[in-house]
């Protein structure tokens, strides 16, 4: 067998699957699925296969994803590094496929890093309703919020916190929540082999507690009527039909939904909870279980991958709403977690990229907050061309657009309290990277578009000065070339440059270039 199992789990697995045991095994001399999946807030399917340099097949489960070749390598493409698509592993795109995304939902993505099914779910809202993403790992979350900024999310706020605290902040508030459930990885075995070493007997057990809680805490998130999605990688079914079953016992409200049978998936198994503690749950709870979704390596091109739509039977009218603050002119602290991005990214180039430095920090004079407002007002008048930019919260010397207003973000860990669009420094203002990568080409005064086939897409990329003629820089306004310039590759935003008598100063950060 090309990958090492644990013994411990090959005996479980025989057992509960029987005659099926064979084919199941078998997966493990095939070679994993690669997959990407389009983003757009960027590009259309249709564009994007016109696009595309590698042969795609689609996913039956989601119709913005793809099967990638054996050998293709898209994370080496720059279509990659302008945020064209994310790279996915097949299964791993059915949970929010699952959650049923309207426009204008509230999404919660409670245990979100680094960010996959965050930017799924950001893709279905398309701009609109609020998205708030979440993860308890510090480091992690670093990750998430990179890839919140670089596939050009608007509406998303990025949290570091526990279910629990978020809880508190935002009873009953979200329509749609997903928990992507830390996991003992089973289902991951044939694609990450480390995740088979690391696993041990005790790994199943040590999940369980996690699970409960965090289903606890997004039940009292949900509005009413709204659908929680639960999600594992794992086969076992402590963690995926016992967790429900437990859960619809200690919630009557709820009821479990099937999934399109068109997706080739396979039902729950509650034959599987042990029945030496059957009598834990009720028969009816067991019995619900069937109608969550199985995806099984040898019956669909995919990883294993556990589904579960909890649906809340509540009238939806009944949430409770939080109004957005009209004027956000506020002296108060930035949010703790910003302190705390501060004192990492002393050590860490890299990680200075990720969180914006609270510029009040430095010895040298402060604009006074009607001043920041002012340097953003300035810049998106003579710069953008922004049809509804949103409420400006300020958070230090940094502004961001948010969704929500910043006192119901108070006590919580903020990574990101909304789309960061720039800061003041030195009494100018500065535009931020995410505010260009969510840009369309239409929204910027001056863009200047570099083509991946002359190779000055990859130097600006790898961070380099370019030669640019005046002509190339093309205006959507009666405006000199000079200045800042949203750069396009082939036509999709990827960052600033700033243009002055034939060169293209490259503004692309330092922490995100390609090397
Ligand atoms: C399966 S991964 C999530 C993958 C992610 N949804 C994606 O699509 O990229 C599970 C995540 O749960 C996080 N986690 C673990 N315990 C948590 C908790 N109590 N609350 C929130 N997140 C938690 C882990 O840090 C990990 O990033």
């Amino acid at each position: 067998m090309k990958t090492a199992l644990p013994e411990a789990f090959i005996e479980r697995m025989e057992q509960l699957l029987g005659e099926e045991y064979t084919s199941f095994i078998a997966t493990y001399d095939q070679l994993y699925y690669s997959g990407l999946r389009i983003n757009t807030l960027k590009i259309a399917p249709e564009a994007f296969e016109k696009k595309v340099p590698f042969k795609l097949q689609p996913i039956p489960w989601c119709p913005t994803g793809y099967y990638t070749e054996d050998g293709v390598k898209p994370g080496k493409h720059p279509y990659y590094h302008a945020g064209l698509y994310y790279i996915q592993e097949p299964s791993a795109m059915a949970p929010v496929e699952a959650l049923d995304i309207q426009l204008d939902d509230r999404v919660l993505d409670l245990c979100a890093a680094p960010g996959g099914k965050s930017t799924q779910i950001a893709a279905k809202l398309q701009g609109t309703g609020l998205l708030v993403t979440n993860d308890i790992s510090a480091e992690r979350t670093k990750a998430l919020a990179k890839n919140i900024e670089l596939y050009g999310v608007r509406n998303a706020i990025v949290l570091n916190d526990s279910p629990e605290r978020i809880a508190n902040a935002f009873p009953n508030f979200f329509d749609r929540i997903l928990i992507d459930a830390p996991c003992s990885g089973e289902g991951m075995f044939r694609k990450e082999p480390d995740m088979a070493r690391q696993w041990e007997k005790h790994s199943v057990e040590k999940c369980e507690w996690m699970q409960q809680d965090i289903l606890k805490s997004a039940s009292a998130l949900l509005a009413p009527g709204g659908t929680i999605v639960y999600s594992t990688c794992t086969f076992s079914p402590e963690e995926n039909e016992a967790m429900i079953a437990s859960f619809l016992d200690d919630h009557a409200e709820f009821n479990v939904m099937e999934v399109p049978k068109s997706w080739g998936t396979a039902s729950g198994r509650p034959e599987w909870i042990d029945s030496s503690k059957s009598n834990e749950w009720s028969e009816e709870s067991i019995k619900a279980t069937a109608k969550c979704t199985r995806l099984w390596p040898h019956k669909i091109q995919g990883e294993g991958h556990f589904v579960a739509v909890l649906q809340h039977q509540g009238k939806r009218a009944e949430r409770s709403h939080i109004a957005i603050e009209p004027v956000c002119i506020q002296s108060s602290a930035p949010p703790a977690e910003t302190k705390r991005n501060r004192t990492e990214s002393k050590g860490s180039r890299r990680g200075s990229s990720l969180h914006h430095k609270d510029t009040r920090s430095s010895m040298k004079p402060v604009a006074v907050e009607s001043e920041i407002l002012d340097g953003w007002n300035q810049f998106a008048q003579e710069n953008l061309k922004l049809e509804d930019p949103g409420v400006p919260v300020l958070y230090g010397s940094n502004v961001y657009l948010s969704r929500l207003p910043k006192s119901s973000l108070n006590g919580l860990k903020t990574v990101r309290p909304g789309w960061y669009v720039g800061t003041v420094k030195h009494g100018r203002f500065i535009p931020g990277h995410p505010l260009a990568a969510a840009l369309r080409s239409d929204e910027a005064v001056r863009s200047v578009n570099l083509s991946i086939e002359q190779g000055e897409a990859v130097r600006y990329l790898k961070g380099e000065t370019l030669e640019i003629s005046a002509d190339r820089v093309l205006r959507n306004e009666d405006v000199a070339p000079k200045g800042f310039v949203l750069v396009l590759v082939d036509g999709i935003s990827a960052g600033w440059g700033k243009w002055l008598d034939g060169i293209l100063k490259n503004e692309y950060p330092a922490g995100w270039r390609w090397t």
